[in-house]
């Protein structure tokens, strides 16, 4: 069936498995135009591996992620390529290539995808950069940025493409409360502004309360997806194991 037009992509009966180890099976959901999707559950439980499976970087054990009616492990070459150029990716280490400039590496995309030349692609990138609060870094080093800085320069190399589709995996680790809680903001603004659509994989509660229009629950004992709603519904109505990981400290 393919994915309804609502939906961005459309997992359906995805089993995800690792180094021949089933992860996680029988996932179905879809990713809806203008949401942020958040992909939460305990430490190991499968989410950075089932954002590779939404991105194409790993062919499900079982089931098929759609896009549109695109079978991603189907899609020959021509098809990838165009489909890649509807998301930007934000990996967990969300690492900047540290010989090139910021400006540089938010220009990467630009050039690998593009015909732009150097000075639009450049007008483009500090553009993007300016986007996620970072006028003046272009031509700074990735190691001069703080670590919040630096996500932040990932998000601006992964929004480089204006796609509709973001992909981030723990944009937050490792910073303090409040540039995760700017982190979260720059999220909503994206989706606010610009209508991207972002699948999200965070541990922090604080970010799942304020960005997430809807929370998918992977449970590593079920290995499967346990829940799918607001996070406030869940909170209230969602299975023990959810509620108990929402309630690990009290909620404003
Ligand atoms: N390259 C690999 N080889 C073997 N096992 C792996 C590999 N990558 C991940 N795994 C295993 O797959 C499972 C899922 O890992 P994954 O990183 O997707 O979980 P996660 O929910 O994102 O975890 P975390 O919240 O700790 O980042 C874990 O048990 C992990 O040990």
């Amino acid at each position: 069936m393919a994915a309804p037009a609502q939906a961005l992509l459309r997992a359906e009966g995805l089993s995800l498995a690792v180094a021949g180890r089933l992860i996680q099976r029988e996932l179905n959901f879809d990713v809806r135009r203008g949401e942020i999707l958040v992909l939460m559950g305990g430490s190991g439980c499968g989410k950075s591996t089932l954002m590779r499976h939404l991105i194409g970087l790993q062919t499900p054990a079982a089931g098929r992620v759609l896009y549109g009616d695109i079978d991603l492990a189907e899609a020959g070459e021509e098809q990838l390529a165009g489909l890649r150029r509807q998301f930007g990716v934000m990996f967990q280490a969300g690492a900047l290539w540290s010989s090139m400039t910021v400006g540089e590496n938010v220009m990467l995309p630009l050039r690998e995808f593009t015909e732009l030349d150097d000075d639009a692609a450049e007008q483009l990138a500090r553009f993007k950069l300016a986007l996620v609060g970072l006028d003046g870094a272009f031509d700074e080093s990735p190691a001069a940025l703080s670590g919040g800085m630096k996500k932040r320069a990932a998000i601006a190399r992964a929004m480089a493409l204006d796609p509709p589709l973001l992909f981030l995996d723990e944009p937050s680790a490792g910073l303090d409360p409040l540039t995760s809680a700017r982190l979260d903001e720059l999220i909503l603004n994206l989706r606010d502004h610009l209508g991207t659509s972002i699948v999200l994989v965070t541990h922090e509660l604080d970010s799942i309360f304020a960005v997430a229009d809807r929370a998918l629950f992977l449970d590593a004992k079920d290995k499967t997806m346990i829940a799918l709603d607001a996070p406030r519904q869940l909170l209230e109505t969602g299975p023990d194991t959810v509620r108990a990981f929402l309630r690990r400290k009290e909620r404003p």
